[in-house]
Order: C-alpha cells, then structure tokens, then sequence
C-alpha cells in the first residue's frame, strides 16, 4: 500500500452511521480510534477528516504492531496534544496530520530514544549501533537469528540478502520499531530512519512536513523548513510551497523521506532502500551524500540489494548467510 491510497481500516467493517468512529469492530484499537475521533470532533475538526485521521493513526499502529494506546497514549490526550501542536506550529488546520507528531509510527525520523526493550542507549566512544545475538522469529517461523554488528561512527554498513530473509525486519530491530525475539541490541539515542517506502501524508506539502517533524524533534517551525530546504536541494530537488505530497512523483516522495530522515542531524541513519525511483543522477547524489554523512563521522546502516553499492561501504552483513 502507497502512503497515500486509502487506508483500509484495520479493524473491518464500517464507522458507527453518523458518527466519526473509524471501525466497527470492537478491541482496544477501535475503541481508541473511536475516543480519538469522539475528541477530535469536540475540538472542532471535521467529521470526514476526523475518521480519516483516527484510521490513518490506527493504521500505523497496527504497521509498528502495537496498539495505539501503547504508541500514541491516551486518545483524548493525543488528540488535544496534536491540536495544540497544530497550532504552535501556525499550521492550516485542514492539514491536520495526527501521525506527523509521531515520527515513531509516520516516518520514524526519531525513534523513541534509547535501545530496543532488550537493550540500552549507547554514549561514549564512537560505536552507534550494536547487535549481540539478535534473533526473529514469527510464530514458530524463525526468519534470522544470532545476528552480532557493530557500526562506528565514521562507518557505512550494508544488509543484503535474497527476498524475505528479513533484511527491512532487522533495520526495524535497530530503529527499536520491531522487537527481537532474542540477543540486545545497544544504540546511540538520535537515529534517523527512512523506511522503505510509505512514511509521507499525502495531505501534507513538503513544508508542511518539515515543519512537523521538526516540531516532533524540538526544531523551531522556521529553522525546520529551512533546513529541510537544504536538504532538499542536495537531492536536487526545489519542494514546491503548495504541492500536496500525493501528488509527487515516487522518486521525489523517497527523496522527502531521506530529508526527514536526516531533517534532525542524527548520529546513526537507518536506509531501507531509500533510492527506489530515483533517477541516475539523484541515485549519484544519494551515495555522494552517505558518502558525506560517514565522512562526517555519522554512522549508517543501508539496506540493499544492488551489490555495485558495495564498493562504498566499510561492512556487508549479508542476512542470508546468517543463522
Ligand atoms: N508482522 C509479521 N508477521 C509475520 N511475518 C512477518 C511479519 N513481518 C515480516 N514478516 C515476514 O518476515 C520475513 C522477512 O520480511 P522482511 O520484509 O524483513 O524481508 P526483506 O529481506 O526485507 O525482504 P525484501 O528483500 O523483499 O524487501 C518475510 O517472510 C515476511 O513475510
């Protein structure tokens, strides 16, 4: 699914005639759902609007695996906190975007700081990321296992293996968005995470975007959009005031998502193949500008499947040949 086609609703079934409530079912997820939309409406916002916000916000809380309390917290406190940050940031509130205050769950630009639920933060010295015995399974399905990596500062690191053998799963690990089933993983607390694809409002324009995730980082409105611009330009792209992101091409959509990536100045940068669409020339950019984050002693883990990447990176951990 395209960050910007209609959410399904996760729950099934319809909202209650009438009303805002994105799901008919029944569950923790739709009662928070229906408790986000309920607040939302009493504040004012739209009732169409309402319900797509509560589904987009469940939606990516089913995508992280959790629920929504346990992301987002409680629904009447998220949905006052995301109007009050609406207004903060002087948005046009039609713009609302509930998971835009949330890089965990839209484009988990900032991790939740820390390790995963098996680790902890790493500070001195110049390791950013360590891996010890980290295992996944599904059900009784192990996808890999007794995976060790460690990343310094100032190193490039590539995952590659075939389809399926859990490449985006492990980068997830990392990012503290997916739970091991086994081993710690230990990591610097700013990372930077541009998934796959998906991760962009197609509601919101580029600006807009900056500006919320620079909100959720701590980064004034005006310094966000400026730096965000900057990124941009590397990319060799001019983000346009009004374009709405839905309507930007993939490539350029990917390039939105590695400026939000890095909008933040992280230590450590998580790439899930961040490149797909790009043209020859971006695809030059984008290696010339890791290139640039590792000589600038960050430290970067990119998934990939193109094995002329290679030749750029200090450590090919090849997934496939793990277990
Ligand atoms: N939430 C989940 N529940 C059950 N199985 C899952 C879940 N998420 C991923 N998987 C399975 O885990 C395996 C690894 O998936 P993953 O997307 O990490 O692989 P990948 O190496 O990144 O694949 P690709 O190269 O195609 O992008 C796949 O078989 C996938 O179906």
């Amino acid at each position: 699914m395209t960050p910007d086609s209609p959410r399904p609703n996760p729950h099934g079934g319809a909202g209650p005639s009438g009303g805002a409530g994105p799901s008919g079912g029944a569950g923790p997820a739709s009662g928070w759902a229906d408790r986000f939309a309920d607040e939302l409406l009493r504040l004012g916002v739209q009732p169409p609007r309402a319900r797509r916000l509560a589904e987009e916000t469940t939606q990516q809380a089913a995508e992280c695996a959790t629920a929504p309390d346990a992301l987002f917290g409680p629904a009447h406190l998220y949905a006052r906190h995301l109007i009050t940050e609406l207004n903060t940031a002087a948005l046009n509130p039609t713009a609302l975007n509930p998971t835009a205050f949330n890089p965990t769950a839209l484009n988990p630009a900032v991790p939740k700081a820390g390790a995963g639920p098996s680790g902890g933060a790493i500070d001195p010295g110049d390791v950013r990321l360590r891996l010890t015995g980290v295992g996944k399974r599904y059900r009784r399905r192990t996808i890999f296992a007794g995976v060790n990596l460690t990343v310094r500062a100032g190193e490039v690191a590539a995952i590659v293996g075939a389809n399926g053998c859990g490449k985006s799963t492990l980068l997830r690990i990392c990012a503290s968005l997916t739970r091991p089933s086994s081993g710690t993983v230990q990591r610097t607390r700013r990372v930077g995470f541009v998934p796959q694809d998906g991760g962009t409002a197609g509601w919101l324009t580029a600006d807009e975007h900056f500006t919320l995730f620079g909100a959720a980082a701590g980064v004034a409105p005006r310094r966000a959009r400026s730096t965000g611009e900057h990124l941009a330009g590397r990319l060799a792209w001019r983000p346009s005031r009004d374009q709405l992101t839905q309507h930007l091409s993939g490539g350029t959509r990917q390039k939105l998502n590695l400026v939000l990536g890095e909008l933040h100045s992280p230590d450590l940068l998580l790439l899930d193949e961040p490149y797909q669409g790009f043209d020859q020339g971006t695809y030059l950019s984008f290696w010339q500008q890791i290139l640039a984050w590792r000589d600038a002693g960050k430290a970067v883990v990119v998934v990939t499947h193109l094995l002329h990447d290679l030749q750029h990176v200090n450590q090919v951990h090849d997934l496939g040949a793990t277990a």
